[in-house]
């Protein structure tokens, strides 16, 4: 067996999210979420599930740090609740929800795995939604010092912030698409939450370098790698177009300043102007230490005049195979996005912030079988060892999910997790997966 060795300093992790894993919606002084009033509100998730528990994490961290360091972790990215700390997303400080945090880093450290802090993972508190929420600009003010309070109390032993979790999905599921929290479908709306939240991350970043904070900050964007079904110009513009849709959106402003060209004289065309102000381009521009790839599968693209979205339609090749979300198990993918990533837009350091697959797991006699996700992860493995091969630098990666959790509008359906969660006891399993990817990361390599 060849065994492809990862470079010596190669970060191994796995990730999670704050409403995804915590429940304790209304303990110990959390205020409201979006995501508390959306999964309340019934019909919007799957089974009319709800995060209110979740994997009571919330009480359990002490034995989730003990499974992350049976699976040997080298660092854990969550997600920070803004209301647990904010219960209004401003003004006074929930103590208890702060010292919750304080003591995951602390224990988290003893535990030797660094910890790697999501600041916004789309739980906004529901007081500043009711303000208008990210399409409300003010909105940005109150993240900055929501994000100030954090560093002030976590900074000295927190080395990796990340400001936002998927804006992309933040503005156009939230606020177009109206399938997430808040659940609004006006796409000029979305549009100026995409930008306020970009300018929210220029700000973020600004008020870390004053601080002179010793760790690096970045953020989280979801992307996927583009491809024209054919050679036909057609197919091949409406690639281009899903780029820019997909990836350009966020990736653009972050590393060149400026919204792409196509997609944005579109949409000025059809909505009119967004309020961008003076200087926000240069903010949302600056330095960053990295950038976080949540990598998830590939679109395929034609040209189809009947699409509802500017004449772009995915194709999903009947010979592929699929995860439980419908998504493409397309490992080049990653390659090919990494490269272009360093090609075309950063040679910062690069983490794979989220990749992962959900399958239908079953547990039998204690036991999770998930060959399959066995498969997936080192397939995509793979694909991060070529691009460090050819010269990408990718410094880690995190597995999505650390445990089975709220997976948004499909509810607890969908399976993510290394370990499996009874939802009912939530006794914790650990799957094959996580066996087999603590013997990858006591390694450093994998087999092929
Ligand atoms: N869906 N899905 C799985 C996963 C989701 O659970 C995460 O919260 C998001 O950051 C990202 O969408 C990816």
């Amino acid at each position: 067996m060849t065994k492809l060795q990862f470079p010596l300093d190669f970060v191994w992790g796995s990730a999670t999210s704050s409403y995804q894993i915590e429940g304790a919606y209304d303990e110990d002084g959390k205020g409201e979420s979006i995501w508390d009033i959306f999964s309340h509100t019934l019909g919007k998730i799957n089974n009319n599930d709800t995060g209110d528990v979740a994997c009571d994490h919330y009480h359990r961290y002490k034995e989730d740090i003990e499974l992350m360091k049976e699976i040997g972790l080298d660092s854990y990215r969550f997600s920070i609740s803004w209301p647990r700390i904010l219960p209004n997303g401003k003004g006074e400080i929930n103590q208890k929800g702060l010292n919750f945090y304080k003591e995951l880093v602390d224990q988290l450290l003893e535990a030797g795995i660094e910890p790697v802090i999501t600041l916004y993972h789309w739980d906004l508190p529901q007081a500043l939604q009711e303000e208008g929420g990210w399409a409300n600009r003010d909105t940005i003010k109150y993240f900055v010092k929501y994000a100030e309070v954090l560093f002030d109390e976590l900074g000295a032993k927190v080395s990796q912030w990340i400001t936002h979790n998927e804006p992309w999905v933040v503005s156009f599921l939230g606020y177009a698409e109206g399938e997430h929290a808040p659940g609004i479908k006006d796409r000029k709306q979305a549009l100026q939450v995409a930008h306020n939240l970009l300018v929210s991350h220029g700000l973020v970043v600004k008020k870390f370098r004053e601080l002179d904070l010793t760790g690096d900050i970045g953020i989280t964007l979801n992307l996927t790698s583009v491809y024209s079904y054919s050679e036909t110009d057609k197919d091949q513009e409406a690639a281009q177009l899903m780029e820019e849709y997909i990836n350009g959106w966020f990736l653009d402003p972050v590393f060149k300043g400026s919204y792409p060209k196509k997609l944005a004289q579109i949409y000025e065309n059809q909505f009119g102007k967004i309020d961008i102000q003076a200087g926000d381009m240069d903010l949302i521009s600056q330095e960053i230490d990295f950038l976080g790839i949540n990598y998830y599968s590939r679109a395929l693209i034609n040209y189809n005049p009947n699409s509802k979205f500017y004449g772009i339609e995915s194709i999903k090749p009947a010979e592929s195979d699929y995860t439980a979300m419908n998504w493409e198990i397309y490992p080049d993918g990653l390659y090919d996005l990494l490269t272009k990533l360093n090609q075309e837009y950063t040679n910062k350091p690069l983490y794979i912030t989220e990749n992962g697959a959900a399958f239908d797991d079953q547990i039998i006699a204690g036991q999770v079988n998930d060959q399959r996700r066995i498969n997936y992860l080192k397939e995509h493995f793979k694909s991060v060892y070529r691009a460090i091969q050819d010269g990408v630098p990718v410094r880690g990666y995190y597995v999505w999910s650390l445990m089975d959790n709220f997976e948004w509008a499909y509810g607890y359906s969908k399976r993510f997790g290394l370990i499996y969660v009874d939802y009912n006891t939530q006794k914790r399993t650990l799957k094959d997966s996580a066996y087999w990817y603590q013997q990858v990361i006591e390694e450093n390599s994998i087999g092929i």
